[in-house]
């Protein structure tokens, strides 16, 4: 494996924050805040040689998420290809530290497929950065199309979130809020339904996979949740996203694989499903395409409380 493939460590010197970074994927599975606080889940059994998506940590999601578009991976090709480091990206500052990466999609040379094919028309490169501060991580990437015809594009940061003390189930401590009265797409059952405006905590049920999407009514633009990803465990999630410098309301997504799903995996452990809970940020619904020559941007910051 070439040293630009290995995984890049940075710290953040002046509080001791620190993160991991896998060339494959761009892909986040470790920030471990000044206090040591790991809250990335990052499966036991995750593929780290570059032959499959890692498992855990923050895959990163476009053109598409999931497969609305069977023609097309799942997922789209981020999360498949190696990406470069941009020059001169490193930092670490009083206040942070920070790294770039960047993919442009003549070097994306797997998981492509429909639109954006071989003999596509599109071009794009993506750009990707983390900055790590004492208790907050910040994730920013951004979309640029460098070729003539606009696209339509979905953009998804995964995040797995490591859940204390193996109580994924247990709604008292693990739960999301901030949801109430967005629209609710369970890609289980199907159903859609739009979720109460006090029926606001959401918990993965004790007894099946939850996976679901929220869209946010109209008016709401920004994603504004609280986490609690087991005791004492206290996170902020803040997401926002612009197309052409123009607002796009943020969807979220909750996902729980269960025991069965779990099992199912070949890269997740039996019962490692009790120690993470996926809350994913995206823009999934009333995306506007992208213009030939215009950018898109979509940034999360999830800060330890
Ligand atoms: O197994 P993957 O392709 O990484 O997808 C893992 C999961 O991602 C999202 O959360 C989707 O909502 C799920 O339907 C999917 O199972």
């Amino acid at each position: 494996m070439s040293a630009a493939r290995d995984p890049i460590e940075i710290i953040h010197s002046k509080s001791g924050a620190k993160c991991t970074i896998y060339p494959y994927g761009a892909h986040l599975t470790s920030y471990v805040t000044s206090s040591g606080e790991e809250l990335l889940f990052l499966s036991r059994d995750a593929i780290l040689d570059g032959s499959r998506p890692i498992r855990g940590g923050i895959p990163l999601c476009f053109p598409q998420f999931g497969q609305p578009d069977r023609s097309m991976p799942q997922h789209g090709f981020l999360r498949n290809n190696y990406w470069g480091e941009v020059r001169g990206s490193r930092v670490d500052c009083d206040e942070h530290a920070g790294i770039s990466m960047e993919l442009s999609l003549v070097d994306a040379i797997n998981a492509r497929g429909g639109a954006w094919g071989d003999d596509t028309k599109y071009d794009v490169r993506c750009t990707y950065a983390v900055k790590i501060y004492a208790n907050r991580f910040e994730t920013s990437i951004v979309i640029d199309n460098l070729g003539e015809e606009e696209f339509r594009f979905q953009v998804l940061l995964h995040n797995y979130f490591l859940v204390r003390d193996g109580t994924a189930l247990n709604g008292e401590v693990c739960n999301v809020i901030g949801l109430g009265g967005y629209n609710v797409h369970d890609k289980v059952s199907g159903e859609r339904r739009v979720l109460d405006a006090e029926n606001f905590a959401v918990t993965v049920p004790k007894d099946r996979i939850i996976d679901r999407e929220y869209a946010p009514p109209s008016g709401v633009i920004d994603l504004d949740l609280s986490i609690s990803a087991g005791p004492s465990r206290n996170l902020s999630l803040k997401a926002s996203g612009t197309v052409d410098g123009i607002p796009v309301p943020v969807s979220g997504v909750v996902w729980n694989p269960h025991r069965d799903n779990a099992k199912a995996m070949i890269d997740f452990g039996d019962d490692q499903y009790l120690d993470m809970i996926c809350v994913e940020p995206g823009l999934l619904t009333d995306v506007p395409p992208l213009g030939g020559g215009k950018v898109a941007s979509f940034t999360q910051i999830v800060t330890c409380l």
